[in-house]
């Protein structure tokens, strides 16, 4: 029978079978982090329980981390201490650690494919609800509890219950200036931030084919925005191509024999999804969120939508409370929104290519009085790269902080925080209340409109300067 892309990896991973649809489920890889592992940690030492295979994980840390002054030792004491206890708990538990200053340093969701620890074909879970990022390989890759991630730490099992399908069919080949973070705001703005409960989804069609690695990272990072738990990409050439020769990607021989298997892990021909969508992206315009929650989404060619024409009276009344955090009026053309700050960085747009665009747009420009504008590259490799092509010198020019890998602002958990009622243009994957700091607002975005949007001062369509390019 014809599977699906999730059915051969969750077979192949299946140990026990139990009753009820729950199965006990191996895990081959798990990344930890500062912030979601310490609890999982102190329930080894309470138990007196060991870790069971410390190669299949990689702690780092990157939520709490300072963005700069990085040869100076951590002055926020919380910071501190969690950094230092994912660094004991790693040291005592035989886990490889990526401290601040190890050149592999970066946000987990940047750094685990980076060093090729995420491969096709794995299951890799993370205490981290962006983890779905790491499907972009076709790797069965999920955010977990403390529970399950001590679970992971001590058996290397987890009891799950296998999720429901669910393909989104993206069709027609992206116009130019619209970008990966286009297509996922527009699916979340379909799908509703609960639409795909319970749901693994994979992502299908020609314009993700044309996709490069990073923007199948930034659309898979974003499908929990959506409530799935799993978003996976089929790997193809384009991922080979991509991982060959990553420090923990196999070599020679086992290269070889892994790419001959993982090229028998696409969906078959005539496998059946639970559930199917199917969304164009011929005419698809640059997204922008207007709201509280990813799925408030619109055009930025429109306009704030109005609570009066809502589709029920639920929605209605999130609209209304959202519009009064927001501080926007209905019917107002989104692109009058003025911003102060700008955020280029995260798990979602903080690699080379965001990188790339946003300083393509920035080059011999520079940001609009008043607006204070921040990037973040998603890891020290990114950073490094970006440096070597002169990224960093166009960023400063045009008046961004160009900045030490981490979360930064994506979360408001290290020194990056906005203050009450200021307003960001993001390319982060969250903009919930308080996200970006207490009464701060977020307008989630690409990176080339961020950057467009740092020069005008206000949210702008980016194709009015790629144009001009
Ligand atoms: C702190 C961490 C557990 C959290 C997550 O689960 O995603 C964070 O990364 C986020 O993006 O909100
Ligand atoms: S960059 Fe943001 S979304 Fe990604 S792991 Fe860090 S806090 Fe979470």
């Amino acid at each position: 029978m014809p599977s699906t892309l999730y059915d051969k990896l969750w077979r192949s991973h299946v140990v026990v079978e139990e009753a009820g649809g729950v199965s006990l489920v191996y895990i081959d890889r798990a990344m930890l982090h500062e912030v979601s592992s310490p609890q999982a940690f102190a329930a080894l030492r309470e138990k007196g329980l060991q870790v069971r295979h410390p190669a299949a994980f990689l702690a780092v840390a990157d939520h709490s981390v300072p963005t700069r002054g990085r040869d100076r030792p951590i002055a926020d004491p919380q910071a501190r201490a969690q950094v230092e206890l994912l660094q004991k708990n790693a040291t005592d538990f035989g886990i490889d650690m990526i401290g601040l200053d190890d050149r592999r340093q970066g946000i987990v969701h940047v750094t685990g494919p980076e060093q090729g620890f995420t491969l096709p074909g794995l299951t890799l879970v993370c205490g981290d609800s962006h983890t779905a990022t790491h499907g972009a390989f076709g790797t069965l890759a999920f955010g977990i509890g403390s529970g399950e991630c001590e679970s992971v730490l001590a058996t290397q099992v987890l009891r799950l219950t296998k999720a429901k399908t669910l393909r989104v069919n993206v069709h027609g080949d992206l116009p130019p200036g619209v970008e990966a973070k286009d297509i996922i705001l527009a699916v979340v703005g379909k799908l509703g931030s609960n639409g795909a409960i319970g749901h693994a989804i994979e992502y299908c069609g020609p314009a993700i084919r044309a996709l490069s690695m990073e923007g199948r990272m930034t659309l898979c990072n974003m499908s929990i925005e959506a409530g799935s738990r799993t978003g996976l990409v089929a790997p193809d050439d384009t991922t080979f191509a991509w991982l060959k020769g990553r420090p923990l990607a196999p070599k020679d021989a086992d290269w070889d024999a892994a790419v001959t298997y993982w090229r028998t892990l696409p969906s078959d021909d005539g496998a059946v999804f639970d559930r199917e969508i199917d969304i164009d992206v011929t005419k698809l315009v640059p997204q922008v969120s207007w709201g509280t929650s990813p799925d408030q989404v619109v055009d930025v060619t429109g306009r704030v939508p109005d609570p009066a024409h809502a589709v029920d009276t639920e929605t209605a009344a999130k609209m209304v409370k959202a519009l009064s955090y927001m501080g926007l009026t209905p019917g107002m053309p989104v692109r009058d929104i003025a911003i102060d700050h700008v955020f280029i960085g995260s798990c979602t747009n903080g690699r080379i290519e965001d990188l790339r665009i946003a300083a393509r747009i920035l080059k011999d420009r520079h940001v609009a009085d008043g607006v204070q504008a921040l990037v973040v590259p998603g890891s020290k490799a990114v950073k490094q790269q970006a440096e070597g092509e002169g990224l960093d010198a166009i960023f400063r020019a045009a008046g961004f902080d160009w900045r030490e890998p981490g979360c930064s602002l994506c979360v408001a958990m290290n020194d990056d925080r906005l203050p009450p009622g200021a307003r960001c243009a993001s390319t982060s994957n969250r903009n919930f209340e308080g996200r970006q700091g207490q009464g701060a607002r977020t307008h989630l975005m690409g990176p080339a409109m961020a950057a467009a949007s740092a020069i005008a001062g206000q949210i702008t369509d980016p194709r009015d300067f790629l144009g001009e390019a």
